[in-house]
């Protein structure tokens, strides 16, 4: 199988290396900013790579009709539509750990450039101007630094900055009081961060909660003087409001490495001395655009080959081992949900996943998904996967529960799928058994043991003498061998069901006859 991996923005070339050498891989480059066919391009690729200069819109995965991956060489993925990407079943990667260190150095540059009036002293400099007093400068010393987000780069920045003998107060709605000791910061409100700074660096995603988080509003609430940093994301300041409170000398200084429209040849902050600024170079170093492009082109090589990847964005993330432990129970999972999708006719309104014993003990919504996504694919195809089940099943309004008990019901982990229609409720229930494999330990309130593989049929019929004769020499007549049998019932002479494994599927005359035996109640076969 040949994939073909289209890359829109510049990447380092080492970073490429093991896309260029792969041999079921087809790599093409091209520069996005000189490419406006994007939309004609993307139709026949299998994954996408950019930075942040491509806007991967809903419209430009409107034709993306083979596109399973999208590789974000970088951290911010606020220029791919993550929704649109989830609703279609794309999943998005990005390279989170590579740049940090460039960001926070960037952020740090900024911080002393701002502070000491580098740039402007620069620039008049170079235009022959020796001018010393417009040039003073205050020291950071003693200085408190407000950190808006202490995620992996507000982290390194306060760490550098303490450097500095800088205060450091950070505002972060994960902070732990334990987090920030350890880190050596205050802990604070955003009112007390925004009240107390001198100086204010942002490290926020931008999201719809932090879309103009720094606004005209925030700049009230600051001290006069105060000085902004913004290697983040334009956007989460809002300009308008930056540059009133830059005229009205509430804020002395600002340093922007981004913007809330990238690229551009006019910007009116620019015009303003108390602003320098850097064209979003937070990242652009050597070694953080070789780490991110060689992070990201090794998840999309894992995805591709099918192996598990490590940054998705769009999926719960796990540590390797722990998805490793779990592998028995996807695996499990996935059989149940197909077993029980296969017995039931009408449609779902709910599905409840029980995750009971050892099992409770883990972070199953992984699982959870990859259940989901095997029930829906019986009627919605194979463009249901892991990322999109969810979403799907909530547009079709089907309802997902997860339970967990850590009581043990006899098995030391039992997991149990249930769906509800308007008319039934019907259960299977699985067990993984170590060594020995996945099993299926119950059919609603019936006992059995099946190795969910292979050709199996389910039949549920009445209690009475020579039902299982009937059916086994019929099934002699299809020249048809039964590798194993299981039957259960409800109470005797009442309901039974009866399990069976066989060697070869049966062809719908086939079907047809077993139905027309009068003690057959409902009838499936399914292939696991
Ligand atoms: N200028 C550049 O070239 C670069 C910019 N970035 C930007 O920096 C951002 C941060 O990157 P990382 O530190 O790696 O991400 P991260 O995910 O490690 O940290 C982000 C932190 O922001 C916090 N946060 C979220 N909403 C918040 C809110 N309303 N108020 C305060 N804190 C909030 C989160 O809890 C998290 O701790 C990225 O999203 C990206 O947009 C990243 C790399 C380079
Ligand atoms: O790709 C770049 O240079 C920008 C990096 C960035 O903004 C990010 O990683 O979020």
């Amino acid at each position: 199988m040949s994939f073909h991996v289209l890359i829109t923005d510049p990447l380092h070339e080492e970073g490429l290396v093991p896309l260029k050498n792969h041999p079921d891989i087809k790599l093409t480059i091209i520069n996005q900013r000189r490419s406006s066919n994007l939309k004609e391009l993307i139709r026949d690729v299998d994954a996408l790579i950019v930075r942040s200069q491509t806007q991967v819109t809903r419209d430009v995965l409107e034709h993306a009709t083979r596109l399973k991956i999208i590789g974000r060489a970088g951290v911010g993925v606020d220029n791919i539509d993550l929704d649109a990407a989830t609703e279609r079943g794309i999943i998005v990667v990005n390279a989170p750990n590579g740049n940090t260190n460039s960001a926070a150095e960037h952020t740090m540059a900024l911080l002393m450039s701002l502070a000491r009036k580098i740039p402007q002293a620069y620039q008049a400099l170079k235009n022959m101007d020796w001018d010393r007093k417009n040039y003073v400068g205050v020291e950071l010393r003693n200085k408190t630094l407000g950190v808006i987000g202490l995620g992996r780069i507000g982290a390194e920045v306060a760490y550098r900055a303490k450097g500095q003998r800088m205060e450091i107060i950070a505002y972060d709605p994960f902070l732990t009081q334990e987090k920030a000791e350890k880190l050596g910061v205050n802990f604070g409100t955003l009112d007390e961060v925004l009240a107390l700074s001198d100086f204010i660096t942002i490290h926020t995603p931008l999201l719809n909660e932090t879309k103009h988080l720094i606004n005209t509003k925030a700049f009230q609430k600051m001290k006069k003087g105060v000085q902004i940093i913004n290697c983040a994301r334009g956007g989460i300041i809002d300009e308008e409001a930056l540059y009133q409170a830059i005229i009205s000398k509430k804020v002395t200084g600002a340093a922007l490495d981004v913007f809330e429209n990238e690229p551009f040849h006019h910007h009116k902050l620019l015009e303003l001395p108390e602003v320098i600024a850097t064209p979003h170079l937070g990242a652009s170093t050597i070694e953080a655009q070789e780490m991110v492009a060689i992070d990201v082109s090794q998840d999309i090589i894992r995805y591709l080959m099918g192996e598990q990847i490590k940054n998705p964005v769009n999926l719960p993330s796990l540590p390797i081992e722990i998805l490793n432990k779990m592998k028995p129970y996807f695996h499990l999972g996935e059989k149940l949900g197909t077993t029980l999708i296969h017995l039931v006719e009408q449609p779902i309104e709910e599905i409840t996943l029980s995750y009971e014993g050892e099992l409770a003990e883990l972070e199953v919504s992984p699982i959870t998904r990859t259940i989901v996504k095997s029930v829906l694919q019986r009627h919605l195809g194979d463009h249901v996967n892991d990322v999109n089940a969810l979403y799907l099943a909530e547009k079709r309004g089907i309802t997902v529960h997860e339970n967990k008990s850590s009581a043990n019901k006899g098995f030391t982990n039992l997991l149990k799928v249930e769906i509800k229609t308007n008319r039934e409720s019907k259960s299977v229930s699985g067990t993984h058994l170590p060594g020995l494999g996945p099993r299926i330990v119950r059919l609603d309130e019936y006992r059995i043991d099946v190795i969910p593989e292979g050709h199996i049929i389910f039949i549920h019929h009445n209690d009475q003498p020579g039902v299982i004769g009937k059916i086994g020499s019929l099934l002699a007549d299809f020249q048809i061998n039964i590798a194993t049998m299981q039957v259960d019932r409800s109470n005797l002479g009442g309901d039974a069901i009866m399990v069976l494994k066989v060697d070869k599927r049966l062809h719908e005359q086939e079907l047809a006859r077993l139905k027309e035996l009068d003690e057959i109640k409902e009838i499936q076969v399914i292939d696991l």
